[in-house]
């Protein structure tokens, strides 16, 4: 791989650079992307061709609602790139989801895939919904009416979405039931993240936070910390953000702070993570309330002090405006894109080691690759097999990047997409570009 190492150290990455718009999640993406392909010497047509989204579609879902009023949301899906196979990615449903979001969600999809070694391209979808606000059915009809108006784009062997924020294994089972309607046959493997008893897999759901965990101890040991010695923090209670804090608790470290979007948690002698989950899932999955724990606000949960602080929320939380002010060693991105592209030169010169999305919450597509690949063999595996495999790649994953940081002497966020944007050029390359 071509290197020059003046290239990051006296270069635009070390400089204050050109301010970046902490708003645009892509823009983010694409600061790291250049980075990368100046290390890789991505000539500019090769540059162009990755940064561009193979496919964007934008629908509009009518629905009826409750009260017989006709409602219109928008809704995306992004395919961004499908070279090294049928593109994968999950589908978020948010009030304030935007194309461009979901452009660059996608985009760390195809990194994402190449970095755990699977056989998928990038994509993302979204609507812009809150879910909150509707009755089941309506729910269910405004799924529906998005998986119909994908017919031509989801597909097991073409795109395959999973669950993302807001969205869980029942609105992935209307996906597959509404796909399967249309294809006239059960097709189990257009969709990741069902309920098991529709082919789902054993260990999907845990699987994104049993990952940050996998790559969280790694990244302890690297820096010579035990687990059961360490703090941590975590931001977003979802389905990343509790299981991430229940496996962390089980691995005997001390979880003194969580929070959700009523804010944040703190308890200096560490939460009880199986109470706070139960507390939430008897509460419409909130925290508010919990008694527990002294309340903070989320800044103040980013900011303190603490070994480990995994955001599992949403992009763009720890930004040119609070990196100075992060006070842990290790930061495990459980969310896609927490961390904006101004912040990074800030977090590294104050030594924090960032595991980045890419890779830190690569564990959901993994299981997610588990699932397409048993649906397709109609042969179900346990999970202690799943999560051994599991484990397995996401160490792996790990391991490679911290070669390639090493090798180069850059950061392991640098180092991810120099692995993950080569695999994906070299792809190109030797399947060429001929129509
Ligand atoms: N579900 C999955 O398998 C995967 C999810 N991710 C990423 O992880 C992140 C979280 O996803 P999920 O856990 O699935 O979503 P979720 O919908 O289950 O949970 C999101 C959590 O974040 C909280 N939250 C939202 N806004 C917040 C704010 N401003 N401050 C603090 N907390 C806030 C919510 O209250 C909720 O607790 C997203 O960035 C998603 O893209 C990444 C890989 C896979
Ligand atoms: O499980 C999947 O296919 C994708 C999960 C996802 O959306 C993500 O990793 O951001």
């Amino acid at each position: 791989m071509p290197y020059n190492k003046n290239m990051y150290t006296t270069g635009y990455y070390k400089e204050p650079g050109p301010k970046l718009d902490e708003e645009s999640p892509f823009e983010s993406m694409l600061e790291r992307f250049r980075f990368a392909a100046e290390v890789l010497e991505l000539d500019e047509g090769m540059f162009q061709y990755l940064a561009s989204p193979v496919k964007q579609v934008t629908v509009s879902i009518p629905i009826v609602m409750d009260s017989g009023d006709i409602r219109v949301f928008e809704g995306y899906r992004v395919i961004h790139n499908n070279l090294l196979g049928p593109s994968k990615g999950g589908i978020r449903y948010a009030p304030d989801v935007t194309l461009e979001e979901v452009n660059a969600l996608a985009a760390w999809m195809t990194w994402k895939c190449a970095i755990v070694n699977v056989p998928f391209g990038g994509a993302k979808g979204g609507v812009r919904v809150d879910p909150k606000q509707l009755s089941d059915g309506e729910l269910e009809r405004l799924t529906r009416r998005y998986t119909a108006n994908m017919l031509e784009v989801f597909g097991p062997d073409r795109d395959i979405p999973a669950p993302d924020m807001n969205t869980n294994e029942q609105i992935m089972a209307w996906v597959m039931d509404t796909y399967s309607m249309n294809a006239h046959k059960t097709e189990t493997a257009v969709v990741t993240g069902k309920p098991i008893i529709l082919g789902g897999s054993h260990g999907r759901k845990e699987a994104t936070g049993r990952g940050v965990v996998t790559v969280t101890l790694a990244a302890l040991n690297k820096m010579g910390i035990l687990p059961n010695k360490c703090t941590v923090a975590v931001q977003g209670f979802g389905n990343v953000g509790s299981v991430s804090a229940k496996l962390m608790y089980e691995q005997g470290a001390k979880v003194v702070a969580i929070s959700d979007i009523s804010g944040g948690y703190y308890n200096e002698n560490g939460i009880d993570i199986p109470a706070a989950i139960e507390y939430a899932k008897e509460n419409d999955n909130s925290l508010e309330g919990y008694p527990e724990a002294e309340k903070i606000s989320n800044e103040e949960l980013l900011q303190m002090e603490c070994d480990v602080l995994i955001p599992a929320a949403k992009e763009d939380q720890i930004n040119r405006e609070n990196a100075g002010n992060i006070n842990a060693k290790i930061i495990a991105e459980g969310a896609n894109g927490p961390v904006t592209a101004n912040a990074d030169s800030i977090l590294e010169d104050k030594g924090i080691m960032v595991v980045p999305d890419i890779l830190a919450n690569a564990g959901g597509v993994t299981v997610s690759y588990f699932e397409w690949v048993q649906d397709r063999q109609g042969y179900f595996w346990t999970e202690e097999r799943v999560n051994r495999r599991l484990n397995r790649m996401m160490r792996n994953a790990f391991d490679n990047l911290f070669e390639v940081r090493n090798e180069y002497d850059i950061t392991l966020r640098q180092a991810a997409y120099v692995f993950g944007i080569n695999k994906v050029a070299m792809t190109l390359k030797l399947r060429g570009l001929y129509a």
